[in-house]
């Protein structure tokens, strides 16, 4: 009998499912892990509203294949015209569970973002008074600060000063990429957590240039150097309950990523906990796999934990070469390789 391990199924807390027939395309992937997802909302137009986010729960919903129970958790994108009253709304409306930043031109869709704190506060402080959870791409936007270092430099210039201005403002740090982050995550108080990725634990920024140059291990934050992902998968194994699985599964059309300029973003739903289960033995740490994955998100949100239980086996499978997306089609990550863990 092939090695097995069986977890409370697991919530993904940060996700881009898009919209439309793309996101149609991509949802059942999802839908099969994971109970929730908080689903992100850097749409085009962005999702700014309870109106929105309630529009496009609705269509997330009529897109799940039949007999699915998944349940999608809304987030406001969190631009300069945010007031207190819609935080409120938010709050009370029970689907909304966060608000998003997105500085000003840090990512994908990502420019109608915030270009001033000072305009938010009011928003800010209201999440603050209500626990609604403050969700952060955490790089600064200066074209001046090496793409490698935007991260770190987020921590002091924007991080350390809004948790002086909110010290009570609960903040996911996502998608963290590099050691100062996760010791800046650990040191902190119990209002401060992260979610990592599996790219982040798995690969370091030799993968964008095996043999030439990789457009689908490109992401933001961008992957970095080999210490920095060891301090990741040190700091998910090491007990602590602030840091949770998101995998930022960013599906991007093959045409748009192999491109001159092509888009930042990974592709994993597919195989997003085998991936973390990899990540998570490599360094003989399978036991806590589940705390990571299933517990830890849900306590920082003040969710429950999901009450059934997914199974993973020791099983090689080939990765496909793209799945459908809409017109597209999407690569994803480990296109055409095999993976040694497989969900069942
Ligand atoms: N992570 C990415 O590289 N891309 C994300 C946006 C984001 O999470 O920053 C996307 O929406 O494509
Ligand atoms: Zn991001
Ligand atoms: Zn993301």
């Amino acid at each position: 009998m092939s090695k097995s391990i069986t977890i409370i199924r697991p919530d993904d807390w940060h996700l881009h499912l898009r919209d439309g027939s793309l996101m149609a395309a991509v949802l059942p992937h999802t839908a099969k892990e994971f109970a929730r997802a908080i689903v992100m909302p850097n749409l085009k137009p962005p999702v700014t509203t309870v109106d929105a986010a309630f529009a496009y729960r609705q269509r997330i919903l009529e897109a799940l294949p039949a007999g699915a129970q998944f349940d999608p958790l809304m987030v406001l994108y969190l631009t300069d015209h945010l007031t207190a009253e819609e935080v409120a709304k938010a709050k009370q409306s029970g689907f909304v569970k966060a608000v998003k930043l997105y500085p000003a031109g840090a990512t994908t869709n990502s420019d109608s973002g915030v270009t001033n704190f000072d305009k938010v506060m009011p928003a800010l402080e209201k999440m603050a008074e209500l626990g609604l959870p403050f969700l952060v791409h955490g790089e600064v936007t200066d074209p001046q600060i090496d793409v490698f270092d935007r991260e770190a430099a987020f921590i002091d210039s924007v991080l350390m000063v809004l948790q002086q201005r909110l010290p009570k403002l609960k903040i996911v740090f996502e998608h963290i990429t590099t050691k100062q982050a996760a010791e800046y995550v650990l040191k902190a108080g119990p209002n401060i957590a992260a979610t990592v990725t599996p790219q982040h634990l798995l690969m370091n920024r030799n993968a964008l240039f095996t043999g030439g140059i990789r457009p689908h291990h490109y992401c933001l934050p961008v992957l970095k150097r080999e210490e920095h992902r060891r301090a990741l998968l040190a700091a998910v194994t090491s007990g602590s309950k602030k840091f949770f699985l998101g995998t930022d599964s960013a599906p991007h059309a093959r045409h748009t990523k192999e491109a001159a300029c092509g888009c930042a973003g990974i592709y994993s739903a597919h195989a997003a906990l085998a991936l973390y289960a990899e990540a998570f033995e490599s360094v003989g740490a399978l036991d806590l796999l589940e705390a990571f994955a299933s517990k830890n998100g849900p306590a920082f949100y003040g969710l429950p934990e999901n009450t059934d239980t997914v199974t993973l086996v020791k099983e090689s499978w080939t990765v496909p070469a793209s799945y459908p997306f809409g017109e597209h089609n999407v690569v994803p990550l480990r296109a055409g390789e095999e993976i040694h863990w497989k969900l069942i």
